[in-house]
């Protein structure tokens, strides 16, 4: 059962594409992984899923429904990347006040006990530190017993310890057969949660997939050199030229500098650039010019995504 949808989801803000006919199926139960760098995207997408913004083309569904119908949305917990809490309530009234708009909500002390923050509940939120407050607004998302919860990085800003204690937090949703779409910058928190990963770069879905096959992509290194000639390599994902440098696309940089070496090829200027996840995907969409963004085909990303599986042709 598919619980949100966007299909062919496009929102522009002017001139600028911040989400570029994406598509994509939530489905009852799955715990999934928005991934990119920063702009990419990501907000933009949950905010139309959510119903906080209209989409510009294309379309999305909640529940079966239009995102922007209150009956699907009551339905919903949402934390947002940024969020206002009242600064003179204390934490145990901000909850109480969230909790009055649903029929059965989760108890005070059992929500903030799930979250780590049930030594908190006589605090005013004003006094709360950062991390303190980004737990609160987490765990108000799951308040009303959603069926769906949408959280826009919500581990931003948290200590090592906070973060795992709102993982389990998230698990423990999940593991009672929830279904939750979190956004983030870091593979490591999607690896932790999430089994599917869907990885946005400008606006564009560039991947949807298990987490492991994300991570073997994410995995490959630049190997750059000055070479007149190469024979064909094994474990090369793809290569190009650029001003007279080779690029070889490898998942094992040390091996293929090995092979490099046994096969007694001359060359110079040899280069291994390690890709971070965010280097990693700008490598894959950037060689996709800006009004190419704009006005080109959906496919482009998925192309570049080829580009990396191709056999060597050295
Ligand atoms: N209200 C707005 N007005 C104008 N541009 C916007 C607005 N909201 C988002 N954008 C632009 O749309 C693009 C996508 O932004 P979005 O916030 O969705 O990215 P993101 O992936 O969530 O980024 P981050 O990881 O930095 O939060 C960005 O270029 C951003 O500047």
């Amino acid at each position: 059962m598919i619980l949100a949808r966007a299909v062919q989801a496009t929102r522009r803000y002017g001139d600028l594409i911040a989400l570029d006919r994406a598509d994509l199926d939530l489905h009852a139960g799955e715990l999934v992984g928005l991934l990119g760098p920063n702009g990419a995207g990501k907000s933009t997408l949950l905010n139309l899923l959510v119903g906080l913004r209209r989409t510009s083309s294309g379309r999305v569904e909640l529940l079966g429904g239009d995102p922007r119908d209150p009956a699907s949305r009551r339905q919903i917990g949402v934390t947002p990347q940024e969020t206002g809490l009242p600064p003179t309530l204390r934490v145990g009234e901000v909850v109480d006040f969230v909790s009055a708009h649903y029929p059965d909500p989760v108890p005070r002390a059992e929500l903030l006990g799930r979250f780590g923050i049930d030594d908190l509940a006589r605090r005013q939120t004003g006094g709360l530190s950062g991390g303190q407050k980004r737990r609160l607004a987490v765990a108000l998302a799951f308040v009303g017993r959603p069926r769906l919860v949408f959280l826009d990085e919500p581990t931003t800003g948290l200590d090592v310890t906070a973060r795992r204690e709102l993982w389990d937090g998230i698990r423990q949703f999940h593991a009672d057969g929830g279904t939750v779409l979190l956004s983030s910058h870091y593979l490591e928190e999607i690896e932790a949660l999430a089994h599917r990963v869907v990885v946005l770069g400008r606006g564009r879905v560039l991947a949807d997939d298990s987490v492991s096959a994300i991570r073997d992509l994410v995995g490959v290194r630049r190997v750059s050199l000055v070479a007149a000639e190469l024979p064909a390599l094994p474990g090369v994902r793809g290569v190009e030229r650029i001003d007279g440098v080779t690029h070889l696309l490898t998942t094992d940089a040390d091996q293929l500098v090995r092979d490099l070496v046994g096969a007694g090829v001359p060359f110079s200027g040899l280069e291994i650039r390690p890709t971070s996840l965010e280097d990693a995907f700008l490598a894959i969409t950037n060689d996709a010019a800006p009004e190419a963004v704009q006005t080109g085909p959906q496919s482009g990303a998925v192309q570049s995504e080829a580009r990396l599986t191709q056999p060597a042709d050295v």
